[in-house]
């Protein structure tokens, strides 16, 4: 049944991959950031995939009208979703970006898919049941890797292209030996999820639909997206906002990288 979940993504993504290959116009939203008529046209097959697939489960979309808190709040269950994330990377057409859909119950993102399509990348997280992605159509389970001794081999470390890189360069600052990476998207989540990445530090504003659908993955492969201050998991659809506080991603706590973020936190 999932399987035809994800078939539905795909369908969206080869919807978006088909304006990707055009010239295509950017309009500017009220929050300044870049909307393209990609975004819209994988909003409108993502909320029509779900629609079919669970009548009557809510969807909150980033591209769907804002949905008062009073009513979101009420809401045992819905799906959220981000059609396009990275669309500063679609716009710049380097491949990094990503359909995101994500199953959140009682605040907990429970199960996601994220969709690579330039990179014919899925990352698929059941929370308490199996992690996995499929490229080029080959399946393998993904599984966060255990953090190295940084005497032996550098951690690994994944930032945005395109926002908050001096806190990034902050918190580096403070680690063992370490290199960085930089990507768009929620790729950066999906690639600490499959150990390819120790950490992602996101010191920098995020909203809900950027993170659910590719933290139900880092989840279900034994990592987690944690509040930078308090170190205790993200959740959904608490307040009225729809930001996330900073938050770092990581396959195990471990002191040495909690002490560097401390430090590099405002206020420290
Ligand atoms: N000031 C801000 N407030 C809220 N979200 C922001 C933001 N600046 C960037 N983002 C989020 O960061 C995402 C891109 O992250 P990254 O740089 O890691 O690729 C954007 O996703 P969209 O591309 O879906 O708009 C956007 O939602
Ligand atoms: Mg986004």
């Amino acid at each position: 049944m999932r399987a035809r979940l994800v078939e539905g993504v795909h369908t969206a993504g080869r919807d978006v991959l088909a304006i990707y290959a055009q010239d295509f116009a950017v309009e500017t939203k009220d929050d300044k950031s870049p909307l393209t008529e990609a975004d819209m046209a994988s909003h409108h097959a993502l909320v029509a995939l779900l629609e079919r697939w669970a009548p009557g489960v809510p969807v909150l979309s980033e591209e769907s009208g804002e949905i008062p808190f009073e009513t979101r709040q009420g809401w045992e269950r819905y799906w959220l979703i981000d059609p396009l994330d990275g669309t500063k990377e679609f716009i710049k057409k380097n491949g990094e970006f990503t359909l995101n859909v994500a199953l959140v119950e009682q605040g907990v993102p429970v199960f996601g898919i994220v969709h690579a399509p330039v990179l014919r990348t899925t990352w698929v997280g059941l929370v308490g049941g199996e992690a996995f992605k499929v490229k080029s159509g080959i399946y393998s389970q993904v599984r966060v890797r255990e953090l190295p001794d940084p005497a032996a081999a550098p951690w690994k470390v994944v930032g945005s292209r395109s926002h908050g890189a001096a806190e990034f360069e902050a918190f580096c600052a403070e680690l063992p030996n370490h290199e960085c990476v930089s990507m768009g998207s929620s790729i950066k989540l999906c690639l600490v999820a499959e150990g390819a990445a120790d950490l992602y530090p996101r010191l920098a504003p995020t909203c809900e639909w950027d993170t659910a659908a590719a933290q139900a993955v880092v989840t279900a492969a034994g990592g987690e997206v944690l509040d930078a201050n308090t170190l205790k998991p993200l959740r959904c659809n608490q307040q009225d906002s729809v930001l996330n506080p900073w938050f770092i991603v990581c396959g195990q706590r471990d002191e040495r990288w909690e002490r560097a973020l401390r430090a590099s936190l405002p206020g420290s």
